[in-house]
């Protein structure tokens, strides 16, 4: 879909196609509908980011705790998002040995009890090495740098979801 059509989609449709592109957040995706229409792809991930941008603190910490762990009980039941799932096999988070997965699940562990939120990162940027070396470094991280970080990982993980639904500009003209 180009850009175009998108600026021509009826709202319940928009919210069924870009309804995940932040992580169970289809609110975020309803409420940006009404800036159309959207120049261009980048106009609106801009839309998307100038919302999550400004919600208080605690709307921001609200996407985050809507975020599935990393190799947690919804990779091993199945009921990850599509986008959720495809992210998590892509950097190898399904093929970790024992002793990864009970490391990262006592790190997830941490970081929750810690932060309050749950740890999220861009795992189509990563694999299961950077995303481990991650969990350990950023637990270190103050509180507030921490929550910017981890939106700014929401911010990537909807980039590329986004470019996956919407053809860019410049191959428009192909
Ligand atoms: N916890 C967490 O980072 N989850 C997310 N990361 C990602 O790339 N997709 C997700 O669902």
């Amino acid at each position: 879909m180009d850009i175009g059509s998108v600026n021509y989609l009826p709202y319940e449709v928009f919210v069924d196609v870009f309804g995940n592109v932040v992580e169970k957040c289809p609110l975020i995706t309803a409420a940006v509908w009404s800036r159309r229409p959207f120049s261009s792809l980048a106009d609106l991930e801009a839309s998307i980011n100038d919302f999550i941008d400004a919600l208080p603190e605690s709307g921001k910490e609200g996407i985050l705790r809507v975020h599935p762990d990393l190799t947690g009980r919804d990779l091993q039941s199945g009921t990850l998002t599509r986008e959720s799932r495809e992210e998590q096999v892509q950097a190898g988070l399904d093929t970790l040995t024992t002793a990864e997965v009970s490391r990262m699940a006592r790190l997830n562990t941490e970081y929750k009890d810690h932060f309050g939120f749950p740890f999220v990162i861009c795992a189509r940027m990563n694999n299961k090495a950077t995303i481990l070396r991650q969990l350990e470094e950023r637990l270190r991280n103050e509180r507030t740098i921490e929550r910017a970080c981890a939106i700014d990982e929401v911010k990537k993980i909807c980039h590329l979801r986004l470019q996956g639904l919407v053809v860019p500009e410049t191959s428009n003209k192909l």
